[in-house]
């Protein structure tokens, strides 16, 4: 990033886990940023979604391919509008395909699924599993905008040890293998880090999936 005396180093936070900042360069960004802003609208956009609990998640979400929602997948808004899910892009899927190959390597995952988060100063995301897929595929996570915490644990519990990582716009995080089900979640983003040229104010992630569904 301008300014930083060294580049930001990958890092393997857990096994089957790597970080690699800078993953995508600024006109990456401006693009996927602006295939999200299209997948936000309606119908089937960005939604807020309630918990089985009567909570509510503090970041939004809008998802292609097949639509996420607590805990299972549909392919309409069930809790939402109703609408069929948009669909998940070829070019999202050879995205996430670099994104392992450059990372975890082996073979190259169907990606037929993206759930995308709208952060905003206040948002957060706890500890949780990314289980109800039936797929031991790696995720790819992509970050845009602020900056945030992003905390990988184990796949024991939701509490310690864990490694908190900062990710920045454009930022890659991909978890597979052994930690494909580790617990994980954002417990603070930095609001007004993200990069100006870009023009987003929040944060916003990526996350590519298998469904095996
Ligand atoms: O926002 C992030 O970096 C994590 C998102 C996440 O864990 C999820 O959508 O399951
Ligand atoms: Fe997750």
């Amino acid at each position: 990033m301008d300014g930083e005396l060294f580049p930001r180093a990958r890092t393997q936070p857990a096994p089957g886990a790597v970080h690699m900042p800078d993953w995508l360069d600024a006109e990456g960004q401006r693009e996927l940023l602006d295939a999200c802003r299209a997948w936000a609208r309606p119908p089937a956009g960005l939604r807020t979604v309630r918990t089985p609990g009567g909570g509510t998640m503090t970041a939004r979400q809008v998802c292609l391919g097949l639509h996420w929602y607590p805990y299972g997948y549909a392919r309409t808004v069930v809790d939402g509008d109703g609408a069929p899910v948009k669909p998940f892009p070829e070019w999202l899927g050879d995205l996430g395909r670099r994104a392992v190959r450059d990372t975890l390597g082996g073979p190259a995952p169907a990606y037929d699924i993206a759930l995308i988060n709208f952060y905003d100063a206040d948002a957060r995301m706890g500890m949780h599993r990314d289980s109800d897929e039936k797929s031991d595929a790696p995720v790819v996570s992509l970050s845009l905008g602020d900056t945030c915490v992003f905390r990988f644990g184990n796949t024991e519990t939701r509490t310690r040890p864990w490694t908190d990582v900062e990710l920045r716009s454009g930022d890659l995080f991909v978890f597979g293998g052994p930690a494909r089900l580790a617990y994980h979640g954002v417990p603070r983003v930095h609001p007004g880090t993200a990069p100006p040229a870009l023009g987003l104010a929040g944060r916003l992630n990526i996350t590519l999936r298998v469904s095996g569904l």
